[in-house]
């Protein structure tokens, strides 16, 4: 892992979405299977055609240990861009995590894997397998571009794109920010009512 890959490890999604003014989140229905579920990596991207899922095994292919799938299913919901059987392809190549703008299937065995997958939910019908479908382009998911190679971090409060050029400036602010909550937090918290006031007093005179 990188420096700046550990560093978004380590940060809430929420500092770094104020750190880049919130511009790059993804749709809040995209959403982690389970909440203790923390990614922090550099995208491979997929563009799958609608209700396909043949161009995944493409990106697990091409992927590197460490890596995100990051895959534009077009918000179809009826048909699964995944089941605990692609998914265990990813996991045994390294791959970190998926995020996907479409539904996974076999639940309870990727549950099990213990793979970070975010996705708009579950279905039990496969995906198609007539082919089609790119890999490492430009895509859009969940109204944010995103290109290969950008950072994606996701946790319970969602997930959002960092894009390359901007990952170090973003790395500072965010951890600029965790600490002025941390004050913040401490100023309004550690004596109890009186504090709160205090701190509420103050912000409300600004
Ligand atoms: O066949 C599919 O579309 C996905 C699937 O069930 C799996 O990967 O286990
Ligand atoms: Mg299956």
């Amino acid at each position: 892992m990188t420096k700046v890959e550990v560093s978004f490890k380590h940060l809430p999604t929420t500092a770094i979405s104020d750190a880049t003014g919130g511009h790059t989140n993804l749709r809040s229905d995209i959403k982690p299977l389970a909440d203790h579920f923390k990614i922090a990596g550099r995208a491979i991207t997929v563009r799958l055609p609608d209700g396909e899922n043949g161009a995944v095994l493409e990106a697990i292919r091409a992927a590197n240990k460490g890596d995100i799938l990051v895959i534009d299913a077009k918000g179809n919901r009826n048909r699964a861009v995944a089941g605990d059987f692609v998914i265990s392809l990813a996991k045994g190549i390294g791959v970190q995590g998926f995020v996907v703008d479409g539904v996974i299937r076999d639940i309870a065995a990727i549950r099990e894997l213990d793979f970070p997958v975010f996705s708009l939910g579950t279905t039990v019908a496969a995906g198609n397998k007539n082919g089609g479908g790119q890999v490492n382009v430009p895509i859009a998911i969940g109204g944010v571009t995103v290109q290969p190679g950008d950072y994606i971090i996701g946790d319970v409060d969602g997930v959002l794109v960092v894009p390359q050029e901007d990952a170090e400036h973003i790395v500072v602010a965010a951890e600029a920010k965790v600490e002025k909550d941390e004050v913040r937090a401490q100023e309004a918290h550690s004596k109890g009512k009186e504090s709160i006031l205090a701190y509420l007093d103050k912000v409300l005179a600004k």
